[in-house]
């Protein structure tokens, strides 16, 4: 397991420092709006905490990909961050020009920064190894105004990107609340023995990526649930005539080509713990929700929205005899109330139980606040996606190992 120094270390070494802080903020962008969610409230716990020491915090951050809707300034993010810290948040139009470096140096002790997105850089996303990014002129310029580097983006953490890489090799580096909390408990399936029954609720639409999760860790995991459109690829591996697109959707065809050979075999090799699907949930000619138990399906004929009643209870009666649960990817299209009782309901039933529990993914963790659920009754909500995956999988995650690895360094 990685071991990186956290702010605990930092805060024994530095006093006013000048510290650029790695955060994730991307974030759905609506009419050109950028949406609040969780990962501002999150990252505002660390920018307080150093700011609130009295550092001078520059904040470096991403908001979508070249060429990409979503790709944009980070003016209104600030006002956002602002929003959940008790201080403004600078914005500075630019990332390591003189404007950028003049700020920086004339920052006072508690003022936080928000430089302009990093991926405006070509050096940001230019395709190098870690120590390559060190001496790139993006990291360069940064490092040589300021003290320190913290880096909290664990929901970027995937990616070997200059600002989440470069900088532990040129400057002492801490990891921040968030990436420590995140890391910690998402890497819990990898690393942790639990005394119970380990089990694992998997839906949502990317089938591609918890089909990937099932057959990396299923040693770990005694229940898989399934549910969304991982739910019914596998209900028609097991020769059910549903998991097909119908009508205008295209979720199921491509993903279950991509998938077929692997659904196949978890199946085959797992079928004792997977757990799919009694019956389903859509909408009738009156718009409003009905089900239809599998074996009464012949022909799907119209978009399946949620698992079924008896399948909720079923969910439900495996929740609750768990010691530990981890959720990815919601059961059905929560968002429309009709077809929530399947995310919900097994929402519901981790909250009452003391079992430790994940739940992952930007949409899916959604639906605690949606439906009045508390995020204390959760043992962690995580905020982040891809590296939610990665880390389900046990897989490395670039920018935590070059913390971990640049250690040394930062303890000198
Ligand atoms: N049967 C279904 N048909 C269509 N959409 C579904 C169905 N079941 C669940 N969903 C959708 O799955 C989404 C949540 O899962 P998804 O895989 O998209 O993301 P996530 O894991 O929550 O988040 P992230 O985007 O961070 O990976 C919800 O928005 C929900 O509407
Ligand atoms: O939102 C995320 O999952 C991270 O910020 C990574 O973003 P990316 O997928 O655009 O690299």
């Amino acid at each position: 397991m990685a071991s990186f120094a956290t702010l605990d270390a930092f805060a024994e070494r530095f006093s006013e420092a000048r510290v650029l802080v790695r955060l994730d903020l991307n974030s759905p962008i609506e009419d050109g709006t950028v949406q609040d969610n969780r990962r501002f409230e999150r990252h505002a716990r660390t920018v307080s905490e150093l700011a609130a020491a009295g550092h001078r915090v520059i904040c470096l951050a991403h908001q979508g990909r070249p060429g990409r809707d979503d790709f944009t300034h980070l003016d209104q993010h600030a006002g956002v961050l602002s929003d959940h810290l008790d201080r403004e948040v600078q914005y500075v139009d630019d990332i390591r020009g003189e404007t950028a470096i003049d700020a920086i140096g004339d920052a006072a002790p508690g003022e936080v920064l928000l430089l302009d997105n990093v991926r405006m850089h070509d050096d940001e996303l230019a395709d190098r190894e870690p120590a390559e990014h060190a001496d790139s002129e993006l990291v360069q310029r940064l490092a040589d105004a300021a003290d320190a580097y913290v880096n909290d983006a664990y929901s970027a953490a995937h990616r070997g990107h200059a600002s989440l890489v470069g900088f532990p090799y040129v400057l002492p580096a801490y990891a921040g609340r968030v990436m420590e909390t995140e890391y910690e408990a998402n890497s819990a399936i990898a690393t942790r023995e639990f005394d119970g029954q380990v089990t694992m609720v998997v839906g949502g639409t990317k089938a591609t990526d918890v089909i990937q999760v099932m057959d990396a860790i299923g040693d770990k995991v005694d229940a898989f649930c399934l549910g969304g459109i991982a739910g019914e690829l596998f209900l028609r591996a097991a020769g059910h005539p549903v998991g097909h697109d119908v009508g205008e959707g295209d979720r199921f065809d491509e993903q279950w080509e991509r998938n077929e050979a692997t659904i196949r075999d978890v199946l085959d090799a797992r079928g004792d713990q997977i757990h799919l699907p009694l019956d389903l949930a859509y909408e009738d000619e009156y718009d409003q929700r009905a089900e239809i138990t599998l074996w009464e399906i012949d022909e799907k004929s119209t978009p399946f929205l949620d698992v079924g009643g008896e399948t909720v209870d079923a969910y439900r009666d495996i929740v609750a005899d768990s010691e530990a649960v981890f959720v990815k990817g919601a059961l059905g299209v929560f968002e429309d109330e009709r077809f929530a009782d399947g995310t919900v309901g097994v929402l519901e039933e981790i909250a009452e139980t003391d079992c430790f529990s994940v739940v992952g993914g930007g949409d899916t963790s959604r639906a605690i606040g949606m439906y009045g659920l508390d995020e204390a009754d959760f043992s962690h909500v995580s905020i982040a996606g891809g590296a939610y995956i990665r880390a389900l999988t046990g897989e490395p995650l670039v920018a935590v190992e070059t913390l971990a690895n640049c250690r040394p360094k930062t303890e000198a």
